[in-house]
């Protein structure tokens, strides 16, 4: 025992000879310990078995991003014992996403991220390799083709005369716009009527749907961290009920899609044109059935002012979207792993390394650009710098073989969708924007953007 206040020490024979024997092994093993040849990158000093996992905060980009500022934008840190490579300049995202892309396709792999995206089934965690390769052209080919983009030309304009008439009724009745959720619908609906031939947003079923994606972008969020990076204390999420939750959510995801398919499978063949992914990843035919149970009458489509052609020339409006996707990418950071020994930016990086790249901070670097917080859309007027995977200062939607083959879906709505949205409504906030972000693996605004619209005079 201890005895301070008498200031002698007594201690059990049997603790003592344990002390001395660890002290003794823990001497001999920083003796024998030689000095590393290897030239690693930057490190945060770390705790013992947690390393650097204390330092991440829910907004794990904003944390990365004050780190980076003290060590620079190549840094080592360890989740547990798991070392993990953080890049945080277009520099260091470039030797990554260009110079040694084959190096890094891989992407790391997790039990919450297994069983979430079909045990690694789901192309974008999916290992690099046959399997990711075919289901990679699927998309590049057929499902988000340029063609295929513009045969949804009608479902995008169909969704946004409906957005433009709910907005036109908070005018009339003086009430004020809730824009977040307005886009989340919109979002879905798209999305959904491109993926599954309908949308299911007014059913029970559909609403659960959209609910369970909030909770499975917040378990995602939620994975970096003590029981998945510790392998020993793994039971941490088994007893605090997250792994249970995340079951929970992969097994009603999955009874969702299973539902869809079904649909699909007992629809049979039908008409003549291939109309959304699940028709052709069935290899089956579909009468175009878009039943949303909505009436879309032919003037309120037409009254979706701005064609494609349009939206060509708005270079203004295509400056804001890139300006808002350079200060709030909506993925703020990418994840890869090291497939190979390699060497980036004169730094040894090891075979099975995670690296995390952080394109928010990289879109606010002051290496590569001026006045890098403020939002100025007229720095993008005069420049061809674009979010296509070249200019690697703006990543938001990745680079390189895992970029996202799904841009020119996205952009195709979000151009649409705002150019209407300025062109027809005057808008008023009833206090100063703010940006707070709600913490998950896809950043969206903590509180929902309010706003009070009048018809345009235009
Ligand atoms: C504003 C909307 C979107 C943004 C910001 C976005 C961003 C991203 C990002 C950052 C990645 C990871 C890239 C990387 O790791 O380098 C990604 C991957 C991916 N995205 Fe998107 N995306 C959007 C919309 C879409 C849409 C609409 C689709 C499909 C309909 C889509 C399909 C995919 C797929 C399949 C991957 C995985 C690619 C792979 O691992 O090879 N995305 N996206």
């Amino acid at each position: 025992m201890l005895n301070f206040h008498h200031k002698e020490i007594d201690l059990h024979p049997f603790l003592l000879l344990s002390i001395t024997l660890f002290s003794l092994y823990l001497l001999k093993k920083w003796l024998s310990k030689k000095p590393s040849t290897k030239r690693l990158p930057p490190s945060p000093p770390r705790l013992p078995i947690l390393g650097n996992l204390h330092q991440l905060r829910p907004l794990t980009h904003q944390a990365l991003r004050s780190l980076g500022a003290k060590h620079g934008p190549l840094m080592l840190l360890h989740f547990g014992k798991h070392p993990v490579l953080v890049a945080q300049s277009a520099d260091a995202a470039s030797e990554i996403l260009k110079k040694h892309d084959l190096m890094f396709a891989d992407k790391p792999c997790s039990r919450t991220t297994s069983r979430l995206f079909y045990n690694l089934k789901d192309i974008s965690l999916a290992p690099y390799g046959e399997y990711w390769r075919s289901l990679k052209s699927l998309c590049v080919v057929q499902l988000l083709s340029n063609k295929m983009v513009q045969s949804f030309n009608s479902i995008r304009e169909e969704e946004a005369a409906l957005l433009m008439g709910k907005i036109s009724s908070c005018c009339f009745s003086r009430s004020r716009v809730n824009l977040s959720a307005l886009f989340k619908i919109l979002t879905n609906d798209v999305v959904c009527r491109a993926a599954f031939g309908r949308k299911y947003s007014e059913e029970e079923a559909g609403k659960r749907f959209m609910m369970l994606l909030k909770e499975l972008q917040e378990l995602l969020g939620k994975s970096i961290g003590i029981g998945e990076f510790i392998p020993w204390l793994s039971w941490i999420n088994r007893v605090n009920g997250f792994n249970d939750r995340v079951d929970k959510v992969a097994e009603e995801v999955d009874g969702f899609l299973e539902m869809v398919v079904e649909e699909h499978l007992n629809e049979g063949c039908g008409g003549e044109r291939r109309v959304n992914f699940v028709d052709i990843l069935l290899g089956v035919y579909n009468d175009n059935r878009n039943n949303s149970g909505e009436k879309i009458g032919r003037d309120s489509v037409k009254g979706v002012i701005l064609d494609h052609e349009d939206l060509g020339g708005m270079r203004y409006l295509k400056a804001v979207v890139k300006e808002t996707m350079r200060l709030h990418p909506p993925l703020p950071l990418l994840a890869r792993v090291a497939r190979g020994d390699v060497e980036v930016m004169g730094y040894d990086v090891e075979c099975g390394t995670m690296v995390i790249l952080n394109p928010w901070a990289i879109g606010r670097d002051p290496a590569s650009w001026d006045e890098p917080e403020m939002f100025r859309p007229e720095r993008f007027l005069d420049s061809c710098v674009d979010f296509k995977g070249s200019d690697l200062e703006l990543i938001p939607f990745g680079a390189g073989r895992r970029g996202c083959p799904g841009m020119a879906f996205a952009m195709a709505s979000v151009e649409l969708v705002l150019a209407n949205l300025v062109k027809r409504f005057e808008w008023e906030l009833d206090e100063d924007l703010d940006v707070i972000e709600q913490p998950g693996t896809t950043i969206h605004r903590k509180y929902p953007l309010l706003a009070l619209a009048t018809h345009s005079n235009l």
